[in-house]
């Protein structure tokens, strides 16, 4: 019934709003304006005057009520004529100015919904705002507010829309008369869900009915505390329900002899904080928690204490920057206030530790919440060691491991840094590339260990001959490089390099052994002798290169024609590579000849190569070259089969004479070869002559004895070539039981004129005579020499008297001629 009036009046209300709407529509107009107050709504508005408030503007934005409806009056609260709309509560003037300026702006009825709220009620209503034309000119405006049906509390809003749960609580009393237990009068969907429950199975019930185990968790203590006290209480508590222990927090508060009460789940909270807990005092890498405002420590857990050594309690007393050495802390006090580390850093702190050590940390920082208030946590992973390792590989990989000295790469990083600043600043730099002279020779004769000290100690001596500004490298082998910065002339660098001959040539003692080296340095100066590191490098080494050729012990500038001589070099070798591969070698054949009996014993197999542009070239311009960039090995090899495979061709006493290259004699390969070469061409191994120079026993000489041993063995024949131009050759005949010795032709050549070479001649072959050695003379180039030679019991000889060297194809007619 109520219902069906309710329902009427709404419908009347909506009738008189229409009549309003109807009358402002047909209302005249003139030009377009608004329609007049008298023709729109004077005299019309009928039943819902009571609804409606006439409205005028006045200056400065502000609204007057001319005259107002008690529906209206009711609706503000107040009576409403004769006021400023700002003077009506707010809640109604909000809306009412919202309106009439929308109205205005619109120039067109507006309906907005309004609400009310009065005693924690909300109602809410239509308004409807007219702007009408004043008659005198001017604006006028028809408010009209309709009630709407529904109207709803405030509390109870509240109460239905909040996810936590508030539960009105009425005291139980035990048989003692005291209140010992809740029943719960009110709950809220909420806190239904809260506790996986309906409403009507809540409520009415008492609270340790629901709730067995609530007594146990002390909260109903608590809520009987607050309804004796009268104090509100706030408070948390597990309850270990069915589904799992859960945590909850409580608000409770007295209230007319009843206990209202909001309820919060935390679990998740409270697992967030346990595992946070868990994470932080359980991880092996220290951690701290600290105050992002004043760096004071909140937490420690136990990797740090461990970490840094000291003791929870003092730990706890300090502020971050007090882990950072005193020069650190100014500027790392900014950056871990304002906090950038939120991802980490690889930045690298360093950190002092209890005891005073100093470490390097790495320190990931990020904001958390600690006990509600915001902190940082910052985890640390401490460095010290891989730091030290990253170091030591830096330095390893810079620094030469024997002397310390640094290696190629840092040199010519340096190298490059003078460079810039000799093109900056105009002041000229120096490269001095050093070389041992003899260094070899100290390695094979001590061994590789004294050749090792030898290295520390040049290295010591540079680094004391130097300045602080100049900067000493090892580049390999016994090759040192110096870049001598901030030359005030050229010859500045010449003075440095006579200084670093002198200091190294000067006696060292090597675990005992006194020994005597020398030094060549080759200079290039910069920015004449070249642009780049590489070029300055590369010329200075070239000018070394020089030194070296031409005695030893001296020091050379680079010039611009070593260049060209450099090149020809390289191409040489260019060429002499693909010499092999194109097949451009050939051998001559020398013959020697028995003093005795006149007759060709053999022939020594000479080395030529066939160039295609330049002709035929000599050994002496390309062997050495050879042996410098090991095509010695490949090319004697093709000699010693070839030599033997053509020998095979020959009377069956005839030998053949191989030279061989003391670089030969390295890598232990020589004797196999010389196997095989034999085997291949079917040569009886006493038909092949092996030609040693010194330069074998005096590199590696217990290894190349041991190689002429093995040869030996093979049944090959040794013989000892260029006799008596070396320094020790009467030693070298101690060290190995050679089959012949070959005088060299410097000593026949001028035999007849030089008593002292005819004496020498005489000596050697008297010593072979003696040694049942043979004996073969080089160089024989006229009959008188032949004679002197066999006078002397000389037991070969050889030379271009005897037979040029001349290529197979003309060895049968020779030794026809020779038979003839
Ligand atoms: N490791 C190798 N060394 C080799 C090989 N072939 C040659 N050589 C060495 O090259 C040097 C120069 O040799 P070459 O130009 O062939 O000169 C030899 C003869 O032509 C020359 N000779 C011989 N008789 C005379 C003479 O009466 N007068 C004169 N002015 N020169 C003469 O002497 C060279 C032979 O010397 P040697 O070896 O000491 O017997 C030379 O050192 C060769 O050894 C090779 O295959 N491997």
């Amino acid at each position: 019934m109520q219902k069906a009036f309710a329902t009427f009046l709404e419908e009347q209300a909506t009738l008189d709003l229409k009549v309003l709407q109807r009358h402002w529509q047909a209302a005249p107009r003139r030009h377009g304006a608004l329609p007049l107050y008298e023709d729109a709504v004077l005299g019309r508005t009928g039943r819902a005057a009571a609804n409606t408030a006439l409205v005028r503007p006045l200056s400065g934005g502000r609204y007057e009520i001319a005259l107002s409806g008690a529906t209206f009056n009711d609706w503000v609260d107040i009576e409403a004529a004769g006021r400023d709309i700002s003077t009506l509560p707010p809640d109604c003037a909000h809306a009412l100015l919202d309106a009439i300026e929308e109205a205005m702006r619109a120039r067109h009825p507006i309906h907005m919904r309004a609400f009310s709220v009065r005693n924690g009620v909300v109602k809410p209503y239509d308004l409807v705002v007219f702007p009408l034309a004043n008659r005198w000119g001017g604006l006028l405006l028809l408010a009209y507010v309709r009630a709407r049906e529904e109207q709803f509390g405030m509390v109870d809003a509240i109460f239905a829309s909040t996810t936590g749960g508030l539960l009105a609580l009425s005291p139980t009393k035990n048989q003692d008369g005291l209140t010992d237990d809740f029943r719960v009068i009110a709950v809220n969907q909420g806190g239904a869900d809260l506790v996986l429950r309906e409403i009507a199975e809540l409520q009415w019930q008492l609270l340790s009915d629901l709730f067995p185990q609530l007594r146990g968790t002390g909260a109903l203590d608590k809520l009987v505390a607050v309804h004796n006290s009268g104090q509100a209480a706030e408070f948390d508590f597990v309850y270990p329900g069915e589904t799992g222990v859960r945590h909850f927090s409580m608000r409770a508060a007295a209230m007319n002899g009843l206990v209202s009460a909001s309820l919060f789940d935390i679990t998740e909270i409270r697992n967030r904080e346990e595992s946070f807990k868990l994470l932080f005092q359980d991880s092996p890498l220290p951690m701290v928690v600290y105050d992002p405002q004043t760096l004071g420590m909140r937490d420690v857990n136990l990797a740090a204490i461990a970490h840094y050594g000291y003791d929870r309690e003092r730990f706890l007393n300090l502020m971050l920057h007090d882990l950072l050495p005193e020069d650190d802390r100014s500027s790392v006090r900014t950056v871990f206030a304002s906090g950038p580390l939120e991802a980490g850093t690889d930045e690298v702190w360093r950190q002092i530790k209890a005891d005073g050590s100093l470490i390097e940390a790495r320190v990931f920082s990020r904001q958390v919440d600690f006990h509600g208030l915001p902190a940082r946590l910052a985890v640390i992973v401490d460095v010290t060691e891989q730091r030290k390792i990253e170091a030591r590989v830096s330095f390893m990989a810079h620094h030469d491991a024997l002397t310390g000295l640094p290696n190629r790469v840092l040199f010519l990083d340096e190298l490059r840094r003078a460079l810039s600043r000799v093109h900056r600043q105009g002041q000229p730099a120096a490269i001095l590339c050093i070389d041992l002279d003899c260094f070899k020779d100290v390695n094979d004769t001590f061994g590789h260990p004294v050749g090792d000290v030898l290295l520390q100690q040049v290295s010591d001596r540079l680094r004391a001959a130097l300045r602080d500004n100049d900067l000493v490298a090892r580049l390999g082998g016994d090759e040192f490089s110096v870049i001598q910065r901030d030359l005030a002339d050229a010859g500045e660098a010449g003075q440095l390099a006579e200084r670093l001959i002198d200091v190294l040539s000067k006696p060292y003692d090597l675990k005992g052994q006194q020994v005597v080296i020398g030094a060549s340095v080759g200079i290039a100066l910069a920015p004449t002798d070249g642009e780049s590191a590489d070029d300055l490098l590369k010329n200075a080494d070239m000018a070394l290169y020089r030194a070296k050729d031409e005695g030893r012990g001296v020091f050379r500038y680079f010039q611009s024609e070593m260049d060209a001589r450099m090149k020809a070099r390289r191409q040489l070798e260019m060429e002499l590579r693909a010499a092999l591969i194109m097949g451009e070698f050939e051998l001559y054949y020398q013959p020697f000849v028995s003093t005795e009996t006149n007759a060709v014993t053999g022939f020594e197999a000479l080395l030529r190569w066939k160039h295609p542009q330049r002709g035929m070239v000599s050994p002496l311009e390309f062997i050495p070259l050879a042996e410098e960039i090991g095509l010695i090995t490949p090319i004697g090899e093709w000699v010693l089969r070839k030599a033997c495979a053509e020998a095979a061709t020959w009377p069956i006493h005839m030998r053949v004479a191989v030279n061989l290259s003391a670089v030969q004699f390295r890598g232990h390969k020589l004797t196999p070869v010389v196997a095989s070469a034999l085997a291949s061409a079917g040569l009886r191994p006493d038909r092949l002559e092996l030609e040693i120079t010194e330069s074998v026993l005096l590199r590696d000489s217990q290894a190349n004895i041991t190689t002429l041993h093995q040869l030996r063995e093979l049944g090959v024949r040794i013989s000892m070539d260029d006799f008596g131009t070396g320094y020790s050759s009467l030693s070298y005949l101690r060290s190995f039981p050679f089959d012949k010795i070959k005088i060299d032709q410097s000593f026949v050549r001028d035999m007849a004129a030089n008593s002292g070479d005819a004496a020498i001649v005489r000596a050697v072959t008297g010593l072979g005579a003696s040694l049942g050695i043979s004996t073969t003379a080089e160089g024989v180039e006229t009959l008188a020499q032949l004679e002197q030679l066999r006078a002397e019991g000389c037991t070969e000889v050889q030379g271009y008297f005897l037979g040029r060297p001349m290529p197979s194809s003309d060895i049968p007619a020779l030794l026809a001629a020779r038979t003839d």
